[in-house]
């Protein structure tokens, strides 16, 4: 017997994961994405069993995967969580912590997923996995599937940064670059996937990734000693990453492992807010359709495809949205690397402008903020910051520029 089930977020409806592959069938056109319940009296586990900086492999039991299936070779998760004190002071909150998961081993979130996808593929006996992506999910997949036998379709927006795009060719990938936006090359590689009975690793169709990507709440709690925050703002773009975050602090709450789960605030550019629009409507909460403009381009979503999880599950929380300006975002960039060292691309650095925003409701709170990818995965993004003028090879020259920077 299966240690899960999957249920439908919209009907509610229960299946044996053998019953179905992807979205709900009751409710069909890819309305009902699925849940992984477990039945929590059955988990036998204790705080003690984690350790601070182990691979998301460390959480098996509570991942939908078999006991002696595939490990991706890199290790995924297990990333940093920064304390900074001198800053929470700065914005005036109890605690600040910061996730970072620039340091995954392809510079992004993204791995969590893409890292169960793989196992996934392997077992349900797959030689083919394709997503579509702005980039990140892509590289993540691309890179690790590198070192197995799986091929790899990749579609994206021939618009992703260059950076994104050089990973997927050194990592051998087979790319598809869309003249379009991510949510058409999100369509496209649904309906070739089909056609072609790849395995799908897009987060939003398919259950199991939001369980990869649910292991960076779990690495909070452990990581902050069991001290949970009181609000978590993290990035949104279709909704799945900030899903996984509710449902990671929610497994271990029904596990009895911790007494709270925090608020979740999603955070989104002002360009691209499809899911806060519908959020702020309130329930039903409904599928959106909308023309973004921004330049955190892994956020840069019109037709949210987690939508419908992430509004209940936010509201679970009693959390909500609030969304930020590209030119919050871009300072939100140069101040976290000025006082931190943490250099975030666009959409990671998005959640510390969304604390900018609103620290002042946060005042006296434990607050987490987590960084999903890696600044240099987008410099473009921050040439306004770069002030590269040539110097002389001359040691005048030098001395000058030397004395402009110390006055
Ligand atoms: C760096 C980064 N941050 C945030 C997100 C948002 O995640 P989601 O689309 O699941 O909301 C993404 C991609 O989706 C991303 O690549
Ligand atoms: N912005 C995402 C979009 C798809 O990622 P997924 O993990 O939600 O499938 C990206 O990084 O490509």
């Amino acid at each position: 017997m299966s240690k899960y089930k999957l249920k439908c977020i919209t009907c509610e409806k229960i299946y044996e994961p053998d019953e179905v592959e992807y979205t709900c069938p009751a409710c069909g056109n890819r309305m009902g994405t699925l849940e992984v319940i477990y039945d929590y009296e059955d988990i036998k586990i204790n705080r003690e069993e984690f350790s601070k900086y182990e691979s998301i492999w460390q959480f098996e039991k509570i991942l939908p995967i078999e006991k002696d299936s595939y490990r991706t070779l890199l290790h995924v998760g297990g990333t940093p969580l920064y304390d900074v004190p001198k800053l929470s002071e700065e914005l005036g909150l109890k605690q600040l912590i910061i996730k970072y998961d620039g340091t995954n081993p392809t510079a992004s979130y993204k791995d969590r997923a893409s890292a169960i996808a793989i196992t996934k593929a392997y077992e349900k006996g797959y030689d083919t996995i394709y997503c579509a992506s702005t980039g990140n999910a892509a590289s993540s997949l691309a890179g690790l599937t590198a070192p197995t036998k799986l091929k790899t379709f990749i579609f994206l927006p021939a618009s992703a940064p260059i950076a994104k795009i050089s990973q997927l060719f050194i990592y051998g990938a087979n790319v598809i670059p869309i003249d379009g936006s991510y949510d058409e090359a999100f369509d496209i590689s649904m309906q070739i996937g089909e056609e072609k009975g790849w395995y799908c690793r897009n987060s939003a169709i398919n259950p199991y990734l939001l369980e990869g990507k649910k292991t960076g709440a779990l690495e909070i709690a452990v990581q902050n000693s069991w001290n949970i925050p009181d609000y978590v703002l993290v990035s949104v773009g279709d909704g799945t990453v900030i899903s996984s975050f509710y449902k990671g602090f929610y497994d271990f709450y029904k596990l009895g492992l911790i007494d709270k789960i925090p608020k979740i605030i999603g955070v989104q550019a002002e360009g691209a807010a499809a899911i806060k629009r519908v959020y702020d409507k309130g329930e039903p909460f409904l599928p959106d359709d909308i023309e973004t403009h921004t330049i955190a381009d892994s956020i840069s979503v019109g037709k949210p495809r987690d939508i419908i999880k992430a509004c209940k599950y936010v509201k679970a929380s009693g959390g909500y949205f609030i969304s930020v300006s590209d030119k919050e975002i871009l300072n939100a960039i140069y101040e976290l690397s000025l006082k931190t060292g943490i250099f975030g691309e666009p959409a990671g650095a998005a959640a510390y402008a969304g604390l900018k925003k609103i620290s002042g409701k946060l005042k006296g709170y434990k607050v987490a903020i987590v960084i999903t990818g890696n600044g240099l995965k987008d410099v473009k993004a921050i040439e306004n910051f770069v002030k590269l003028k040539k110097v002389k090879p001359e040691i005048n020259a030098v001395r000058e520029v030397i004395e402009e920077y110390e006055n």
